[in-house]
C-alpha cells in the first residue's frame, strides 16, 4: 500500500495536556532566546513517546512528503486577535509564547529551528496572517492572491529541510496545497535535464526589507538532486529562470509541473494542527481568501527547520546563533 501524502497523528487529550504542562513548566520569555534553543531538543525528549516515534518515522524513513499532528494545545481564544502588524513590534500573551514553545519542541524532533535576518525581522517563528500591504502578493502574509505551490526558499543553499505550519485559527477553512513529484511520470530524458545545474533560483519578495538593505542574490543549481531514481526537489515556479540555450528545457519543466499537479491535495488546517512539510519532497501553497483585518481570520505560525545547522555556520554570528544573515 502506498504511504499517505500526509501522515497523520492525532494526540489524545492526555497527551495534549501533558504537552501543555511541559510548555507551562518552561520559564522562557521568548523562543528566540538562545539558551532556550540550546535546550529545546532536551525538553523535546519529554514529549509523549508515541508522538516522538511518529515524527522520527517521518524524518528517518521519508515515507510521506508531509505529516500532520492534530490536537495540540493552542489556546487561540486567549491568544488575542490575528496580528496585522509584523515582526518584533508586537507584545505576545503568555498563551501565544506557550504555543510557540510547543512549536519549537515538536520541530526539535526533526532538526534545529532557524530564521533569516531579512525575513520576518529575523524571528524564528513567522506569523502568516494577512497584512493589508501584502494583499495582492503571493506571500505567506497575502490573501487575495493565491500562493503557487513551491518548495520553500529554493534560492538558498541553506534553505529549510522541513517547514512547519502551526495553525492558530482558520475559521474560513482556507486550504493549504500540498503535493509531491511522482517520478514515474517523467521520462529519462526529462529527469536528466532537470538534474542539470543550469537553473537560476531567485529569492521571493518576502526578503525585501527596504531599498537600503541589499536583496539576496540568486543561486544556480538543478531542480532534481539526490538519488536519480527517487530524487529530491527544489522548485518555485514564480522565482526560477530557465537557461535560454538548452533545447527542450521548457518542455521538461512543463512535464515536471504536470507530474506534480496531478497529485495535488488541498487540506484546511484547523486550530491545533501542526503540518510538517519535507522541503525536499513536498511542495506547498495556499488558496486565496478575502481578508477582513478585524482580528478573527486565518493565522498560521511558520517554522524553518534544518537537519544540519553547520551548513550555515559561515552565515551565522556564532554556533548558537540561529539567524542566517542573507
Ligand atoms: N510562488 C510563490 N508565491 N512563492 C513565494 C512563497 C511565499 C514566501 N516564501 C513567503 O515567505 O511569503
Ligand atoms: O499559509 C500556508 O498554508 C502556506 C504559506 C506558504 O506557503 C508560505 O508562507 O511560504
Ligand atoms: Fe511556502
Amino acid at each position: 500500500m502506498r504511504p499517505p501524502v500526509v501522515a497523520e497523528y492525532t494526540l489524545s487529550s492526555t497527551e495534549a495536556e501533558h504537552i501543555q504542562s511541559l510548555a507551562e513548566s518552561l520559564d522562557v520569555g521568548s523562543v528566540d532566546d538562545e539558551r532556550f534553543l540550546t535546550r529545546a531538543a532536551v525538553w523535546a525528549g519529554e514529549l509523549p513517546r508515541n508522538l516522538r516515534a511518529f515524527l522520527e518515522d517521518f524524518r528517518a524513513t521519508e515515507g510521506s512528503p508531509a505529516c500532520r499532528v492534530a490536537g495540540l494545545p493552542v489556546d487561540s481564544e486567549r491568544m488575542g486577535p490575528t496580528p496585522v502588524v509584523a515582526g518584533r513590534r508586537r507584545s505576545k500573551a503568555a498563551s501565544e509564547i506557550r504555543a510557540e514553545l510547543v512549536a519549537v519542541l515538536l520541530s526539535s524532533c526533526l532538526g534545529d529551528v532557524f530564521g533569516w535576518r531579512l525575513q520576518h525581522d529575523g524571528l524564528l517563528i513567522h506569523d502568516l496572517a494577512p497584512r493589508p500591504e501584502h494583499e495582492d502578493t503571493g506571500l505567506g502574509t497575502g490573501s487575495r492572491q493565491h500562493i503557487n505551490w513551491h518548495t520553500e526558499d529554493s534560492f538558498h543553499p541553506c534553505r529549510a529541510d522541513y517547514v512547519g505550519l502551526l495553525c492558530v485559527r482558520n475559521p474560513a477553512q482556507v486550504p493549504t496545497t500540498i503535493g509531491f513529484l511522482d517520478i514515474s511520470l517523467l521520462s529519462d530524458a526529462d529527469r536528466r535535464m532537470l538534474a542539470e545545474p543550469v537553473f537560476t533560483f531567485k529569492p521571493d519578495p518576502s526578503y525585501f526589507v527596504s531599498d537600503a538593505e541589499p536583496f539576496p542574490g540568486p543561486d544556480r543549481g538543478s531542480i532534481l538532486y539526490g538519488d536519480s531514481a527517487d530524487p529530491y526537489l527544489r522548485f518555485d515556479q514564480d522565482y526560477i529562470d530557465l537557461p535560454a540555450d538548452v533545447a527542450g528545457v521548457e518542455d521538461a519543466v512543463a512535464c515536471l509541473r504536470r507530474a506534480i499537479e496531478v497529485n495535488l491535495i488541498h487540506l484546511s488546517l484547523r486550530s491545533g494542527d501542526f503540518l510538517f512539510l519535507d522541503n525536499r519532497r513536498a511542495v506547498h501553497g495556499r488558496a486565496s481568501f478575502q481578508a477582513t483585518y478585524v482580528g478573527t481570520e486565518r493565522w498560521v505560525k511558520r517554522v524553518n527547520i534544518t537537519s544540519d545547522l553547520k551548513r550555515s555556520r559561515h552565515l551565522r554570528g556564532s554556533a548558537s546563533d540561529r539567524v542566517i544573515r542573507v
